[in-house]
């Protein structure tokens, strides 16, 4: 569901010139398959999410994502493969403050499949145990409700792959197991293919394929030294 081929990514670097953060000859996830990426600070792992959600874009290669080449579609085209194909969860949730958890979840579905359904978008508050605070804003929210809305939110599209960057970093380690918990069936049970970066060797553990991205990305361990 998932094909990688010969990825570059080049950032322009703000005292002037290019630095390459990935260089990936080959990675690729099958449907419904779940992988853990590790790797060191730096080394490029949120930038790799990011062009898989198509919120970057290649500076050469492809990335084929549920048959689509995504470097050959325009912004918004990769706005459509997003909200159609993607799910997001970020470190930090990214809720907006001004909408209630029912709110949030609903603009997931808001150009996903099925559309806006305020039943469902209340049957996945219940799924990760909020139907009760589906008025409460995510101020009035504890940061393990609010990681657990972003997480509905995020199911909201009905995705076929779900993208989590450290959903538990910022997670008190008492939510942070039920947060995995979540995510990790949620996408078994509805076969959404998931890729987890974590720093968290705990975290890795739950993931039967964990991937280092110093063994796909070429120019990781030369990236973390880029004066030499
Ligand atoms: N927009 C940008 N412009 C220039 N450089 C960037 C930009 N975004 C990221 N970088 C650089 O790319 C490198 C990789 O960043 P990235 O956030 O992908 O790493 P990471 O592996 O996710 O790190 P961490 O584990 O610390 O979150 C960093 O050196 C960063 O400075």
């Amino acid at each position: 569901m998932l094909s990688i081929v010969d990825l570059i990514k080049k950032f322009q670097q703000p005292g002037g010139g290019e630095l390459t953060v990935l260089d990936v000859p080959k990675f690729e996830m099958t449907r419904g398959e779940q992988v853990a990426l590790i790797g060191e600070s730096g080394g490029g792992k949120t930038t790799l999410l990011h062009l898989i959600a198509g919120m970057l874009t290649a500076t050469s290669g492809s990335i084929r994502v549920d048959n689509l080449e995504l470097t050959k579609l325009s912004e918004q085209g990769r706005d459509r493969f997003r909200a159609a194909t993607i799910g997001y969860v970020f470190q930090t949730f990214n809720l907006l403050p001004a909408f209630s958890a029912i709110e949030n979840v609903k603009l997931g579905m808001t150009f996903g499949h099925g559309g806006v359904d305020g039943a469902r978008a209340l049957d996945l508050l219940e799924r990760v145990g909020l139907a009760d605070r589906a008025h409460y804003r995510p101020k009035q929210l504890s940061v393990g409700q609010q990681q657990r809305v972003a997480i509905a939110r995020a199911l909201a599209g009905q995705p076929k792959l779900l993208l989590a960057d450290e959903p538990t970093a910022n997670v008190d380690p008492a939510s942070a197991d039920a947060v995995l918990d979540l995510i990790i069936e949620s996408c078994r049970q509805d076969s959404i293919a998931l890729l987890m970066v974590t720093h968290s060797m705990d975290v890795a553990d739950r993931f039967s394929r964990v991937d280092r991205l110093e063994d796909i990305n070429r120019i990781a361990a030369l990236h973390q030294h880029p004066a030499s």
